[in-house]
C-alpha cells in the first residue's frame, strides 16, 4: 500500500522553517492504520522481540500494537518527569527542541532482543537517545522502526550500526 497520500504537511509548525509530517489522516483511516502496523510488524521477519520500545508520545500509537503482534512486551521512553518509579534518563536534541527522556530501571532485562519503534525519524537524536537508555540497561538494539524518515535531515547517520526501517522516505 501507498502510505504517501496520508501524510499531511504542515508547514512552519512547531516552529518556523519546519514542515511537519501529520500522521493524523493515516490514522483514522481503517485500512491505512491497519496495513501500516502489519508493514512495521513485516520488517522484523523472524527475529525474536522481547520487548518493543515506544517513543513518548506519537511512539506510543503503534509501538503496543507491534508488541502485541510480536508477542512482546511494551515499554516505555517518556519525557522527563512522567515516570513514577525509579528511572535513567539522556538528554537529547530533536529537530525543533531538546530535552529530557527517561526509561524505568527495570524496563529491560540484560540480554533482551529489543524493536525500537517511533513515528519519525528526523535529526535522529531522540532515536539515539532511546538506544543509550536501551543498552544502558543491558538490552540489544535489533532494530529501529519508524514509519517516516526524513533523509535529508540524516538521522540515519546517528543509528549508525542499528537496521533502521521506515514505511516512508523523503
Ligand atoms: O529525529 P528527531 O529530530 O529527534 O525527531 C523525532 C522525534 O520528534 C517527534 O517527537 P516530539 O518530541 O515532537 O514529541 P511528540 O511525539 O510528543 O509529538 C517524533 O515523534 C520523534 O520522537
Ligand atoms: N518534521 C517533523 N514532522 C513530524 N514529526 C517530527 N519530529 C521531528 N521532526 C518532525
Amino acid at each position: 500500500m501507498d502510505f504517501e497520500p496520508y501524510i499531511r504537511d504542515i508547514k512552519d509548525f512547531p516552529k518556523p522553517g519546519v514542515t511537519f509530517k501529520d500522521i493524523t489522516p493515516l490514522l483514522k483511516n481503517a485500512t491505512a492504520l491497519q496495513k501500516a502496523a502489519n508493514a512495521l510488524v513485516g520488517f522484523i521477519g523472524n527475529t525474536k522481540i522481547d520487548k518493543v520500545v515506544g517513543v513518548d508520545s506519537r511512539g506510543f500509537i503503534f509501538a503496543p500494537m507491534l508488541a502485541e503482534k510480536l508477542g512482546a512486551g511494551f515499554v516505555t521512553v517518556r519525557k522527563s518527569g512522567k515516570l513514577p518509579y525509579t528511572t535513567i534518563s539522556e538528554s537529547y536534541d530533536l529537530e525543533y527542541g531538546k530535552g529530557v527522556l527517561e526509561i524505568h530501571a527495570d524496563a529491560i532485562e540484560e540480554g533482551d532482543k529489543v524493536l525500537v519503534h517511533d513515528d519519525v525519524l528526523a535529526t535522529g537524536g531522540t532515536a539515539e537517545a532511546v538506544c543509550k537508555l536501551v543498552e544502558k540497561l543491558g538490552g540489544e538494539v535489533v532494530q529501529c522502526n519508524f514509519l517516516i524518515e526524513l533523509s535529508f535531515l540524516k538521522g540515519g547517520d546517528k543509528l549508525n550500526g542499528y537496521p533502521v526501517k521506515a514505511l516512508l522516505r523523503y
